[in-house]
């Protein structure tokens, strides 16, 4: 009898275990085959057949994923989007089909209109917060994201903007002394050396010093604690580690040493953001009200906020406070270090531009006196044109946040085709970057004159607008457009203008010949390996005075 029931019961086992095998394949069969072969109705929207140029295999449940990450970002999109129109559907990992626009109206729909029901994907969510953390303006969405631009937004106006500019030119200054030093220090007024690091420390420290009136010391002090913290953040950031952490649902809280290093980062900047705060409300308390003015974004996001009577009014919380710490620093300093990063490399190759930006700058600007930065005021550095261009043009080719997503939070429709809840959006900005049809057939070439002459733009661009204006935003989206676009455009775009100051006035730059890079988006568009320059010094009649 017992002998009967094991029996029975080893039977049953197998026959659960051989069902779940059975269900589990048959589901995954429907999900990456059947539906979206026969039913999605995202298979109505035209794109390119099911049919992978770099999986020559087929590899199942890869879809076009590889010819993505193995192209330079955004050509894939672009080509399509030439071949196939403004709304294309492709198949992602697990061969989900997924949606990619180039179409104004659909993007304004997505991004504009009802951006609040295309919020980020849970993947999306999961990856940024393991870095950032949660409660940020960043990864908010709806109500709580609407209150938090609200208290956040008179940070970054002009105004306030406009004070922090000595505070950005301090690190600045002192970076353009290392570089001009080690170029003095050269027996043939030359060095060879990877730009990447040095100007991203140099912009972790202008949002330390900007963004919440922190120290990190970085291009003087390699050992500062919360930055230590911070370059532990991405640890294990390989690409398989990105896929892991987006797609599996806590497998940040398995116990692999990149994680418990992330969980120990995390701690550290816990600790330090509540000193921070604490720290904030103690020099507000101390100025009675006055604080606030000429600092930093977070003592006026403090002050203002305990203006604020109570959460349902709309203060912050504390938690969220902190958070917007760490969305600062992981919004505001790689990108814009990869801006002036792109743009040196551009420089370096276009040495016409190089000398033109220069000249300007020396013309208007005039050149720099130690420690002094009254000359180096908001509106005398946004009156360059030429400046403004470069910057412009280089945003276009190599835009810092090549593309982002989204996900649609409920069954809708975009220029007439059913769009079923759960779709991921692709905004390609890097593709819409190069259309031929807005940017003409030079749209691969670094020309920063399309920015100052209306003609550079196809007819049919410069009919259907004044020049560049808000309506032709979705074909120019660095920062984004609608609710969630970059609040810290108008920071950045100072920041790298008085970086940019500080680097071409004494020195110029030139391509190693025989160095190569390709570009990567790991989060920010980058050059990898780094991007290796030549660095001269420019001999004048008279010294520089730095
Ligand atoms: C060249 C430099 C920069 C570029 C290209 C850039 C680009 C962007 C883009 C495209 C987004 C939207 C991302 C999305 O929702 O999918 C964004 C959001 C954001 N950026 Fe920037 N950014 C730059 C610099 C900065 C700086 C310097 C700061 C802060 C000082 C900053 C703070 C933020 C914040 C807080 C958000 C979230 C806004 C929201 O969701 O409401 N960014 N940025």
């Amino acid at each position: 009898m017992a002998a009967i029931s094991t029996l029975a019961k080893r039977l049953n086992s197998a026959l659960i275990l051989k069902s779940f095998f059975a269900f589990l394949s048959t589901y995954i069969f429907y999900k990456s085959y059947l539906y979206p072969t026969f039913f999605s109705p995202l298979r109505h929207i035209p794109g390119p057949p099911n049919k992978s140029k770099v999986n020559k295999y087929h590899i199942p449940f890869l879809g076009h994923y590889l010819d993505l990450v193995r192209e330079e970002p955004g050509n894939t999109f672009n080509d399509w989007i030439e071949q196939y129109g403004g709304i294309v559907a492709y198949h992602g990992l697990f061969n989900t089909l997924q949606i990619v626009l180039g179409d104004p109206k659909a993007i304004q729909h997505v991004y504009s209109t009802y951006a609040y029901d295309y919020p980020k994907s849970s993947r999306t969510v999961r990856l940024l917060s393991s870095v950032i953390g949660k409660g940020g303006v960043l990864l908010a969405e709806g109500a709580i994201h609407r209150k938090q631009r609200k208290m956040l937004n008179p940070a970054f106006s002009h105004k306030h903007i406009k004070e922090m500019v000595p505070t950005m030119a301090a690190p600045a200054e002192t970076l353009g002394k290392i570089w001009e030093d080690r170029v003095d220090a050269s027996e043939c007024n030359s060095v060879e050396f990877d730009i990447v690091h040095d100007l991203k420390s140099c912009t972790l420290d202008i949002i330390g010093q900007a963004g919440f009136g922190y120290d990190f010391q970085a291009l003087t002090t390699p050992d500062n604690e919360l930055r230590q913290a911070y370059k532990q953040l991405p640890a294990g950031q390989s690409p398989l580690i990105i896929l892991l952490r987006g797609y599996v649902p806590y497998y940040i809280n398995i116990p692999f040493k990149h994680n418990q290093i992330r969980k120990q980062s995390l701690r550290t900047f816990e600790r330090v953001t509540t000193d921070i705060i604490q720290e904030k409300r103690v020099q507000i308390g101390a100025a009675k009200g006055k604080s606030g003015d000429g600092k930093d974004l977070m003592s006026i996001l403090v002050q203002a906020n305990e203006q604020v009577g109570t959460l349902d009014d709309g203060k912050l919380t504390d938690t969220e406070l902190k958070a917007q710490i760490m969305t600062f620093m992981a919004a505001g300093h790689d990108t814009t270090s990869n801006l002036v990063t792109w743009m040196l490399h551009v420089l370096s190759t276009h040495s016409d531009a190089q000398r033109k930006v220069r000249q300007e700058i020396l013309d208007h600007i005039g050149l720099p006196t130690k420690h002094d930065y009254g000359h180096l005021n908001y509106d005398a550095l946004n009156a360059l044109p030429y400046l403004a261009a470069c910057v412009k043009e280089v945003l276009r080719l190599f835009p810092p946040v090549s593309a982002t997503s989204r996900v649609a939070a409920h069954d809708d429709e975009i220029l007439g085709y059913d769009i079923p809840k759960g779709t991921q959006i692709i905004l390609p900005v890097s593709a819409l970057h190069k259309l031929k049809s807005i940017y003409g057939d030079d749209a691969e070439e670094f020309r920063p004159e399309r920015w100052m002459d209306p003609a550079s733009f196809s007819e049919e661009v410069q009919q259907s607008i004044k020049f560049v204006t808000p309506d032709m935003a979705w074909a120019y989206v660095p920062f984004l457009m609608g609710p969630h676009n970059c609040i810290g455009s108008k920071f950045a775009i100072i920041e790298a203008k008085i970086l940019l100051y500080y680097l071409l006035i004494n020195l110029e730059y030139a391509p190693v010949p025989g160095f190569k890079f390709t570009k990567i988006a790991r989060v920010t568009l980058r050059p990898d390996p780094g991007m290796r320059l030549i660095v001269k010094r420019i001999q004048r009649d008279a010294p520089a005075a730095l």
